[in-house]
């Protein structure tokens, strides 16, 4: 028998409200995944003509994608506000609901001209608390994963499912237990910033360089596709290790990937299956955001490859 998200959701000991606003999120998930199937035949590729408050350039997906997600939470009276990395400023919604919505509409959008998997990425947290909370408020997280299939996962922070997009436009549950391998082999850095990097990452990259011959004593593979969502993705399913550390290229910006749509949502998801998540020095969920599009390091994933880098930043 097949579990739809609207069968899982009511079977949740959830707040009705907060389960409508992840159906909300997985509604305009499905929206976007059907632009991008056509997306080279509707000749909605290339960039926007315009850059977001970060001085990135948005693509015309980026844009799209954006417009979707909104579209879909001015449907839903218990959403008042949305922060969106394409988004200078927070939305307040003329609805009065207690839900507020942080997203990155989409996620790896420079995969997008080379057919390589891109996301939706989002949290939930209760918008009566204000704007800058830390990621230990959120209520729900989620990203949607648009590769040969949609993934959509989920977390209230107990579990972390897995659903996929069936042919009718339905998310059918696929996978009702998440669990991040402890140990693991393979680990996604970006490996070209390496005169960039710390002594830490510098450290503990090369001993999985050394592999069985050095102090780590198991060989280690390297993946990184260069969607924040698919590396994730890889390691919720097999295990291994994400980072994008502090570097002194990104230091003046606090790092490279935003607290509150992509370090906050992923960290949740990745602790409730069972992995960690720092930023080397601290827990990335106890960090206090000072502003909706601040920037943070990020180190996630399989719990025993986490502890050695904090291990190797605990050195200096
Ligand atoms: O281009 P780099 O330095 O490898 O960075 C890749 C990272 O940047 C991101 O693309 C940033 O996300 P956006 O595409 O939403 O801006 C992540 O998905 C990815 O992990
Ligand atoms: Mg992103
Ligand atoms: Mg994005």
């Amino acid at each position: 028998m097949t579990t739809t998200l609207a069968d899982w959701l009511a079977a949740q000991t959830v707040d009705p409200k907060l389960a409508s606003v992840v159906a909300t999120m997985a509604a305009a998930s499905a929206e976007i995944a059907a632009v991008l199937r056509l997306a080279p035949i509707e000749g909605h590729t290339g960039l926007a003509g315009h850059t977001n408050v970060q001085g990135e350039a948005q693509k015309a997906l980026d844009v799209i994608s954006n417009d979707i997600v909104l579209n879909h939470i001015r449907e839903n009276v218990e959403i008042s506000i949305l922060v969106s990395e394409e988004l200078d400023e927070a939305v307040h919604l003329e609805n009065q609901g207690d839900f507020m919505v942080a997203t990155d509409p989409l996620d790896g959008s420079s995969n997008l001209d080379v057919n390589v998997t891109v996301g939706t990425i989002f949290s939930v947290l209760d918008a009566r608390k204000g704007l800058l909370q830390q990621g230990k408020d959120q209520l729900a997280a989620g990203y949607a994963a648009y590769g040969p299939a949609t993934s959509l996962v989920l977390t209230f922070g107990a579990s972390v499912v897995v659903f996929t997009l069936d042919g009718a436009g339905q998310f059918v549950l696929t996978l009702d237990t998440v669990a991040v391998a402890e140990a693991s082999g393979e680990y996604a850095i970006n490996t070209a910033r390496e005169r960039f990097w710390d002594a830490a990452t510098k450290g503990y990259v090369a001993e999985n360089v050394a592999g069985e011959t050095g102090s780590a004593g198991k060989r280690y593979n390297m993946r990184w596709v260069g969607s924040m969502v698919a590396d994730i993705h890889r390691i919720l399913m097999r295990g291994g290790i994400f980072m994008y550390p502090l570097d002194s290229e990104t230091t003046g910006k606090g790092g490279r990937l935003r607290l509150l749509y992509e370090a906050n949502p992923m960290a949740m998801i990745v602790e409730a299956a069972g992995g960690k998540s720092t930023t080397g020095r601290e827990g990335i969920l106890e960090l206090v955001p000072t502003g909706i599009h601040q920037r943070v390091p990020v180190i996630l994933g399989s719990a025993e490859e986490v502890a050695r880098v904090e291990g190797w930043y605990a050195k200096g």
